[in-house]
């Protein structure tokens, strides 16, 4: 489960920290569902926790993706930010807001890719 955040026509990538085979990579913030939760739920506790920001679930973005392992689907929303909030690095080693044209400028999680892809249309609509 994982957001797209825009704003001013970029996009929100997040640089993880974690695990070692991850570190470095790009990623939509995001994570687990937990029992009970709906992905909105899920996606609002998600970047709370590790942005600092109140969001608004909006669309599915992309397909759902099987990561590697098999185990889960990587899952992406639309989010809008509520009040005016500024995206923090509480978990992740840097934060970047990349225009389209900087789409392909970090090293994504490969899950990502075919979400990155679908990017240039929401970022030539806002
Ligand atoms: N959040 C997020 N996870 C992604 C993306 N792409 C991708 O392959 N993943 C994978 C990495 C992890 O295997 C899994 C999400 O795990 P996570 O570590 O972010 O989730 P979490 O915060 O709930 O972790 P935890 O507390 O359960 O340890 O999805 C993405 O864009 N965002």
């Amino acid at each position: 489960m994982a957001a797209v955040i825009i704003d001013d026509g970029r996009v929100l990538a997040c640089q993880r920290s974690s695990p070692p085979e991850a570190a470095g990579k790009w990623e939509f913030p995001g994570g687990k569902v937990e029992p009970g939760e709906t992905d909105q739920q899920a996606l609002v506790r998600e970047c709370a926790e590790e942005l600092g920001i109140t969001v608004e679930v909006a669309g599915r973005v992309g397909p759902d993706v099987s990561l590697a392992h098999g185990r889960a689907v990587l899952r992406v929303y639309a989010v809008e930010v509520l009040d005016g909030g500024v995206p923090e690095a509480l978990e992740h080693s840097a934060l970047r807001w990349l225009t389209v044209d900087q789409l392909n400028s970090v090293p994504w999680l490969p899950a990502d890719v075919p979400i990155v892809a679908e990017l240039p249309k929401l970022l030539f609509r806002s």
